[in-house]
């Protein structure tokens, strides 16, 4: 089968979104406010960067990154960061905007740091982050049209059933409870937020009201709001025990049928239920067999977007489709709590499931028994070169689902490129990561086959994705005779 995307020699750095490339020294440098060259009154925004940032040049060349500014708009800045290579500004005033430009649904958008792209129409959001995931394959020199990348998307408000909030009380005993702004670490309160899903953004006001009312708000850390199917549950981060908060709590949660959860302790942090959830915490995943349930643990991973959640899980069953074999050997990497794995054994694959938490590797295991799955749940850690390289060799799986956390999966992609596995199904949720690794299957003689970038928070320039790899002529083990 000929592969999507064609070869090209690798790109250098470049392309419309101007890549800024930060080292972890950059973020050490002091705030500057002197430019290396003049800048003009008015600048022009040529592109967008691939962290929602306009992109402006210097008379001399320089490259600015332009916060709140979109291509075609005429702008004037204030520099806040020079370095060597490029500066930093923000937008002091729109001269000429942009038709792609649109006023943002939520009313904190000066001040939250939360979604930056909020002000740019959401069609353009979306072909802005496949141009960047484009831009980030060509890197690895492969060519992918953008109408071949397939955009998995939501409702573009009240989409997200997850989130951290911070909370901080400041020298008059003020309640702060928000995100961080821009820029800073500093916390931007909030009495709703729009990307929400409602029942989580309505309990925004009533928690400002609740922290004032304890005796001692300093020592919660944050909270953590998860909605799961019918059931509402809040986490306190509690720096220090707090009994009669705790009580306070109680009665705040059972009036309100929520679910509430203590992380307790400095060092060694615990979990307690506050508020037990009477029927558990549960959500929904699609399969061929129809609509699965699966247990979820107030601490464990979830894929914020529901709804995109969903439309991944559809589009790796679409691409992997049935097994080619009865009991197609498949190995889920990063299984989390069996997110792709149970659909995946629904569909007929015979499925091993690797997870790094020891807790999340056993609700995995209790999701396939009591969906009556036939999954093995197996604990591992998957960034070890030794444990990786045998966890092939003795699964001699045919097809490969790896969806890491944003380090990415360097060493897995490293042993995959050497391994016979045939198909290889990329989950990214950082695609720089993503195009990192696929050096190494692309060397390894796989091609890519289907892309697809999954729009998991709406409004931010945070994008996931899925690739579909397919080893493409004989694997590094065939043609090597056993016999020598
Ligand atoms: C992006 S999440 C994906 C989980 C799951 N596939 C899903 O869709 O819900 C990444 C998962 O990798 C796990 N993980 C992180 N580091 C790991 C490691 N070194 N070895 C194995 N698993 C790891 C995390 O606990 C988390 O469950």
């Amino acid at each position: 089968m000929a592969g999507l995307g064609k070869r090209r020699p690798p790109r250098q750095r470049s392309g419309v979104s101007g890549l800024a490339h930060k080292r972890p020294s950059d973020t050490r440098r002091a705030y500057q406010t002197d430019t290396s060259d003049e800048l003009p009154d008015v600048l022009e925004i040529q592109g967008l960067s691939h962290d929602g940032r306009g992109i402006a040049r210097s008379p001399a060349g320089k490259t600015l990154f332009v916060e709140g500014a979109l291509p075609g708009e005429r702008v004037r800045v204030a520099v806040h960061r020079t370095r060597k290579r490029y500066d930093e500004a923000h937008l002091r005033e729109l001269i000429e905007a942009a038709p792609t430009r649109v006023t943002p649904p939520c009313p904190y958008i000066e001040r939250c740091g939360g979604c930056d792209l909020q002000h740019l129409e959401l069609d353009a959001q979306r072909r802005h982050k496949a141009v960047v995931l484009s831009e980030l394959l060509a890197r690895q020199g492969v060519e992918v049209d953008l109408e071949r990348i397939e955009v998995l998307a939501s409702d573009d408000v009240a989409y997200r059933r997850r989130a951290r909030l911070g909370v901080r009380v400041d020298a008059d005993g003020g309640i702060h409870l928000g995100f961080r702004a821009r820029r800073s670490h500093r916390l931007v309160s909030v009495e709703s937020c729009t990307v929400l899903v409602p029942e989580l953004s309505s309990l925004l006001a009533p928690l400002h009201q609740q922290l004032a009312s304890l005796e001692a708000p300093r020592q919660v850390g944050h909270l953590e709001l998860l909605a799961s199917d019918g059931q509402v549950t809040l986490v306190i981060r509690q720096l220090r025990e707090q009994p009669a908060d705790l009580a306070r709590w109680r009665a705040w949660a059972d009036e309100r049928g929520i679910a509430v959860g203590v992380l307790a302790g400095r060092e060694q942090v615990r979990f307690e239920w506050l508020v037990t959830p009477p029927r558990g915490l549960q959500v929904t995943v699609p399969s061929a067999r129809g609509p699965l349930s699966l247990g979820v643990g107030p601490s464990d991973f979830l894929q914020a977007n529901a709804q995109v959640n969903q439309r991944m899980i559809e589009t790796a069953l679409d691409w992997l489709g049935t097994p080619r074999r009865v009991d197609e050997p498949l190995l889920d990497l990063f299984a989390g709590i069996g997110n792709f794995s149970l659909p995946l054994a629904a569909s007929g694959y015979a499925v091993s499931a690797v997870e790094g938490s020891p807790e999340m590797t056993s609700r995995l295991a209790d999701n396939a028994a009591g969906a009556d799955l036939d999954v093995a749940a197996l604990q591992g850690n998957l960034h070890d070169e030794g444990q990786v390289a045998r966890l092939l060799r003795t699964h001699d799986a045919e097809v490969v689902v790896l969806d890491p956390p944003r380090e990415g999966a360097e060493a897995l992609c490293r042993a995959l490129a050497k391994s016979t596995v045939s198909r290889v199904l990329y989950i990214a949720c950082d695609p720089a990561t993503l195009s990192r690794d696929a050096a190494h299957l692309l060397q390894g003689g796989y091609r890519l086959q289907r892309v697809a970038m999954a729009d998991m928070f709406v409004h931010t320039s945070h994008l996931e994705s899925m690739v579909l790899f397919e080893r493409q002529g004989p694997s590094p083990r065939q043609g090597v005779r056993k016999d020598g």
